[in-house]
């Protein structure tokens, strides 16, 4: 299984809180592992591990982390980096050599992201070349290039589970302990 980590820059805590909480819920759906944060703000974090206590699975948050640090790493570990940006080669055309990668970092940034971040990036992957929400372009990649079904993933140890239905709504409450 392909290990995924999501690296966001530029967040803003005054301006970003719910979409930065959204590009982490995307990711985590889609099978990342965890999401850098390149900013100081203990309150994405607290959100989205509640959302981990409550509806399962092991995706972690590390707050304000040094991006440049975080990507010295991962490459030294073997790892490539996926920076999405309208600017650069459009998705299907190396949707094959991302499926192929089994340990990626993507990177999304908000307004701007620092302009060295395109030379220290494997690949700089447009979504369309179109502007569009950093929350999108991480879904659309990230289904793309899974490995089996994304929407089949299991979360254990959840307090909650939903049980699809066709109507209506039907939870269950798993206790612990
Ligand atoms: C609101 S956009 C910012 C767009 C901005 N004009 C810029 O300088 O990149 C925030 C983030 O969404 C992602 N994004 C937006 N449109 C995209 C696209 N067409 N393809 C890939 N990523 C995109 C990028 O990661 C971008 O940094």
């Amino acid at each position: 299984m392909k290990k995924i980590v999501l690296l966001r820059l530029g967040h803003r805590p005054e301006r970003d809180k719910r979409i930065t909480t959204h590009v982490g819920l995307t990711a985590r759906l889609l099978g990342a592992e965890g999401m850098l944060l390149a900013s100081n703000d203990p309150g994405i974090v607290e959100t989205l591990e509640d959302v981990v206590r409550r509806w399962g699975g092991d995706f972690y948050i590390k707050n304000n982390v040094n991006y440049k640090q975080e990507i010295k790493e991962w490459k030294a570990a073997g790892g490539k980096v996926c920076h999405l940006s309208m600017y650069g080669v459009n998705l299907p055309d190396v949707t094959d050599e991302l499926k192929n990668c089994d340990r990626l970092m993507i990177v999304v940034g908000a307004e701007k992201v620092p302009p060295e971040i395109y030379q220290l990036a494997d690949w700089n992957v447009a979504v369309g070349s179109q502007p569009h929400s950093e929350v999108a372009a991480v879904a659309i990649t990230m289904d793309r290039i899974a490995d089996d079904e994304p929407l089949e993933r299991e979360f254990p140890n959840a307090e909650l589970t939903i049980v699809p239905a066709e109507r209506g709504k039907q939870v269950i409450e798993n206790f612990r302990g």
